[in-house]
């Protein structure tokens, strides 16, 4: 199943035990249909890919999970590893990502920019200690379980500032740093919230080489720790191939591939979409991959 597994290991299909399970959903603005009949699962602990050309509807998808839209159709189920399960489409967006334990970050960075790094990271954990504080001023100021609550946000803020190499700047302004660390703080404020299941939306956009690699390290990082599984939306094929275990591929609203990083990069249909060549062209360029291939088989 995955890039990153070496040949030994034996993958586990993501269909084994999904956290997510989106089955038949369409959305609909008016007459047009953004997402139509979209069913496809995100392993646990996996690196999930969501592709295809502008328009194709990833960000509907991302906004229909984080209950920013309910889908016209449709069921998203949630399971925790626990056991508990949701179903998104019923709930509010808040409850989604403080009882569901989804948490996404967007295309255009949503920091607040005129504060540190590490009252970023503390702001994102607001709900755990207004939990511990039984939501009243007297926990505030004296209860015991706020106080921990409390030292336990800055260690989670510690530990993200250290995974995203940000450690140097907690106490600088979010704005002030350089975009690609911006990115990665963004995660880091996500991944304080404890996600099962973390979204992100094009994370490489404006990234330079450099960036991007790190981008990978710190995404494999979080993969590697095993609690939280990734569906990301992204252009950047060479984030996309490296990391992924498992591809979805969408074009005009409907899923056109699902597989591997290598299944779908050979899939026609994939490429056609992405080349922008008609439904009669696809053929073609089968014949034309699969004359390709055999050239290149000793
Ligand atoms: N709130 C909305 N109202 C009406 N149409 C919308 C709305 N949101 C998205 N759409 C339309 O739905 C379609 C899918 O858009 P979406 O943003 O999900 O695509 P995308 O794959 O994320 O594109 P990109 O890669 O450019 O971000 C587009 O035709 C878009 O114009």
């Amino acid at each position: 199943m995955s890039s990153v597994l070496s040949s030994e290991q034996t993958p586990r299909p993501w269909t084994a035990d999904p956290v997510l399970t989106v089955e038949h959903v369409q959305m609909r603005f008016g007459g047009l249909v953004a997402v139509n009949d979209l069913s496809f699962e995100v392993g646990r602990g996996d690196i999930t890919a969501l592709i295809g050309p502008n328009g194709a509807g990833k960000t509907t998808v991302f906004n229909c999970i984080t209950g920013f839209y309910k889908p016209t159709q449709g069921m998203l189920l949630l399971k925790h590893a626990a056991g508990d399960t949701f179903l998104l489409e019923r709930m509010p967006d808040f409850r989604i990502s403080a009882k569901a334990k989804v948490a996404r970050t967007f295309q255009n960075i949503r920091l607040f920019s005129g504060m540190t790094l590490l009252e970023n990271l503390l702001v994102a954990q607001h709900n755990r200690l207004m939990l511990a504080s039984g939501m009243t001023i007297l926990g505030v100021l004296g209860m015991p379980s706020y106080k921990r609550a409390e030292k336990e946000s800055i260690e989670t803020a510690k530990f993200w500032l250290d995974k995203t190499g940000l450690t140097a700047r907690a106490d600088d302004p979010a704005g002030d740093l350089p975009y690609g660390a911006q990115r990665r703080l963004e995660i880091a404020r996500a991944m304080c919230t404890g996600p099962e299941l973390l979204c992100l939306d094009e994370p490489a956009a404006g990234l330079n080489p450099r960036e991007s690699a790190e981008l990978n390290t710190l995404l494999l990082d979080i993969r590697q720790m095993g609690k939280t599984s990734i569906l990301l939306i992204e252009h950047d094929m060479s984030v996309v191939m490296e990391i992924s275990d498992h591809v979805v591929v969408l074009e005009y609203g409907v899923k056109i591939s699902d597989g591997t990083p290598s299944e779908v990069r050979n899939d026609p249909r994939v490429i056609a979409a992405y080349l922008g060549v008609d439904d009669e062209e696809v053929e073609k360029v089968e014949e034309q991959l699969d004359e390709l291939t055999e050239g290149a088989t000793p």
